[in-house]
C-alpha cells in the first residue's frame, strides 16, 4: 500500500515486471513490504537537509549530529544503497520508484530512532521530487507545474520531518567544492553541472514544496558560520 501512492497503477505493473528482469527490484519490494505502513514520529526532532550536490549536506549533517549526540540517517537507506547503481542505470521511472520507496524503508528507521535521540537526515522526499519534477521538463522554471500544485505536497502516508532545511550556495561556489571534493560523479551530478537550468528547476521546485515547506538556509559562509546558523534553527523550531 505504502508503494501504491507514489507508483500509478501503470508503475506498479511495471515494477512487478521489472522485479522478474531485474532481482534487485524484487528485493527492494520485499523490504518495501515488511515495513509497517503510517511510521509515527517518537519524541526527539526529526531534522532533514536538503539541497544540490555539494551544497554542504554531509558536512552539516555530520556537525549537527556530533553536536547534539543525534542519530545520522540519508535516503537511499544503507540496506539498499547496495542497489543503487543498479536502479541508477535503469529507465527514469523505475529509478525515481528505487528512491520512492526507499523513502518509506527510510520512514522505518526514523521512526525507530527518534524514540531514542534527534534524527539528522541527509535528502529525504523533498529529493525524491525535486529532481523527479526537474527531470520531467525541459527549458526554464517557468515551465514548472505551478506554484501550489499538488506535484509539491507532501505524501500523506509517509512519517514528516518536523524541519527541513535547503542549502543553497551560489553556483560558483558550488563547482568550486565539488572540483574541491573531486569524487567520482555519478551521471546525473555531471549532467547537472553543466546544465543550470536543470540546477534551477531543482532548486525551484525545492522552494515550492509545501507541508513541511523548506526554510532556506545560505550555506556559502564557512563550515562554523553553517553550523552555527544551521543549530539556532533547530532550536528555534523543535523542541531538543
Ligand atoms: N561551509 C563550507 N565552506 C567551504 N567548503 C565546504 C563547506 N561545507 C562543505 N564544504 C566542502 O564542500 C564539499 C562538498 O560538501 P559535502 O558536505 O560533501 O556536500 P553534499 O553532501 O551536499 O554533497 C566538501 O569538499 C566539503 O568539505
Ligand atoms: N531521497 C532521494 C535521495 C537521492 N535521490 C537522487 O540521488 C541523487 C543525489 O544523491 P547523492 O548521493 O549524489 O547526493 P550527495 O551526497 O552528492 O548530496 C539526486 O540527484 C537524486 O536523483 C533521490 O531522488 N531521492
Amino acid at each position: 500500500a505504502a508503494i501504491a501512492t507514489c507508483l500509478s497503477d501503470v508503475e506498479q505493473h511495471r515494477s512487478s515486471q521489472c522485479a522478474a528482469r531485474i532481482p534487485e527490484a524484487g528485493a527492494l519490494l520485499d523490504l518495501l513490504e515488511k515495513c509497517p505502513e503510517r511510521q509515527q514520529k517518537g519524541g526527539f526532532p526529526v531534522v532533514v537537509f536538503e539541497g544540490l550536490d555539494a551544497t554542504g549536506k554531509t558536512t552539516v549533517t555530520q556537525s549537527v549530529k556530533d553536536t547534539l549526540n543525534g542519530i545520522l540517517l540519508r535516503s537511499p537507506p544503507d540496506c539498499i544503497s547496495q542497489w543503487r547503481t543498479v536502479f541508477d542505470d535503469e529507465p527514469e521511472s523505475i529509478k525515481r520508484a528505487f528512491y520512492a520507496a526507499g523513502n518509506y524503508i527510510l520512514a522505518s528507521e526514523i521512526a525507530k530512532a527518534s524514540t531514542q535521540a534527534p534524527v539528522i537526515i541527509d535528502r529525504y522526499w523533498h529529493s525524491t521530487a525535486a529532481y523527479t519534477i526537474a527531470t520531467e521538463i525541459t527549458g526554464e522554471v517557468q515551465g514548472l507545474p505551478p506554484a501550489h500544485d499538488e506535484v509539491y505536497q507532501w505524501p500523506e502516508d509517509l512519517l514528516k520531518p518536523d524541519l527541513v532545511l535547503l542549502l543553497t550556495v551560489d553556483p560558483e561556489e558550488r563547482v568550486r567544492r565539488l572540483q574541491r571534493r573531486g569524487l567520482k560523479k555519478t551521471k546525473e551530478e555531471a549532467e547537472l553541472e553543466t546544465n543550470s537550468l536543470f540546477r534551477q528547476r531543482v532548486e525551484e521546485s525545492y522552494r515550492r514544496m509545501v507541508n513541511p515547506a523548506c526554510q532556506e538556509v545560505d550555506a556559502s559562509a564557512s563550515k562554523e558560520e553553517v553550523l552555527k546558523t544551521v543549530l539556532q534553527l533547530i532550536s528555534k523550531h523543535c523542541a531538543l
